[in-house]
């Protein structure tokens, strides 16, 4: 295997499936099997899902809500998710832990980075919640934030689009797709697959992310194998 430790972002609008809101318990389940087939070839994954399927604190204040209050009911969203993603994992044989940065102890535990160390090092999957328990940030921040602490050899983004295009593939039809982009030129063409603040911490030290299509089936396995998919973010 290419990669010793992983950290894989999960986005939390792709756990909609084909409903409009919330869960599709068949993505879930998809998702667990692609997890597993990784998790068998003795990868340690750490885990962090976002919570856009649920709630946004950007959208909230855009409705007249508090940011920061929105932003404190997005972290919980991505508690939602993550209590979702751990009964799947589970459901499929993986032992979890579910750590949390806002503390909630009758649910998951506080995360203390040694302990999440400690799990993966026995080959617990983790999942991390509540982003960085920090208003004003997201969770692709919070998931480079987490796999420079565990120190993870690579962030998969793992998303709905297949790569990082230079203009987003969703609004240009005619958008291309890069194999590999430096931090440098991804954060001068401003491309938005993931937030600023995410790809600046993980130029400054020195983490690759790749950024790749998670519904397609055996996409995670590839790319731990070392096979080119997707687009890999590097300095
Ligand atoms: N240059 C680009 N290349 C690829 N994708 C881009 C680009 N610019 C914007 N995007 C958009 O980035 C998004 C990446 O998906 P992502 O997984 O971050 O979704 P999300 O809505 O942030 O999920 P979450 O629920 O985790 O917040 C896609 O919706 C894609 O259209
Ligand atoms: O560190 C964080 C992480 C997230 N939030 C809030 O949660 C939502 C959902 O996360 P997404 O990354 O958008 O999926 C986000 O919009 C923020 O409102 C946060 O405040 N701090």
């Amino acid at each position: 295997m290419k990669y010793k430790r992983i950290l894989l972002k999960l986005s939390g609008e792709a756990l909609m499936g084909d409903l409009h809101y919330g869960i599709d318990p068949k993505r879930l389940a998809e998702y667990a099997q692609e997890i597993k087939k990784v998790h068998e070839q003795g990868v340690e994954i750490a885990i962090v899902i976002g919570g856009g399927n649920i709630f946004r604190g950007v959208a909230g204040a855009s409705s007249g809500m508090d940011r920061v209050q929105g932003d404190y009911m997005g972290m919980l969203a991505t508690v939602i998710n993550g209590m979702a993603l751990q009964g799947s994992l589970e459901d499929n044989g993986m032992k979890t832990r579910l750590m949390t940065a806002l503390k909630m102890e009758s649910i998951a535990e506080p995360y203390i980075k040694r302990r999440a160390d400690r799990h993966l090092e026995k080959g617990r999957i983790v999942i991390f919640g509540a982003g960085t328990g920090n208003p004003y940030f997201t969770t692709d921040t919070a998931a480079v934030l987490r796999g420079i602490e565990v120190s993870a050899d690579v962030i998969l983004k793992g998303t709905r689009v297949d790569g990082v295009y230079d203009s987003d593939p969703e609004k240009n039809a005619a958008a291309v797709k890069f194999d590999y982009i430096s931090f440098e030129d991804v954060l001068s063409k401003g491309l938005n697959v993931m937030d600023t603040t995410a790809f600046t911490l993980s130029q400054e030290n020195k983490l690759p992310i790749v950024v790749f299509d998670m519904n397609k089936e055996g996409n995670l396995l590839k790319i731990c194998k070392g096979e080119n998919i997707g687009t890999v973010v590097n300095i």
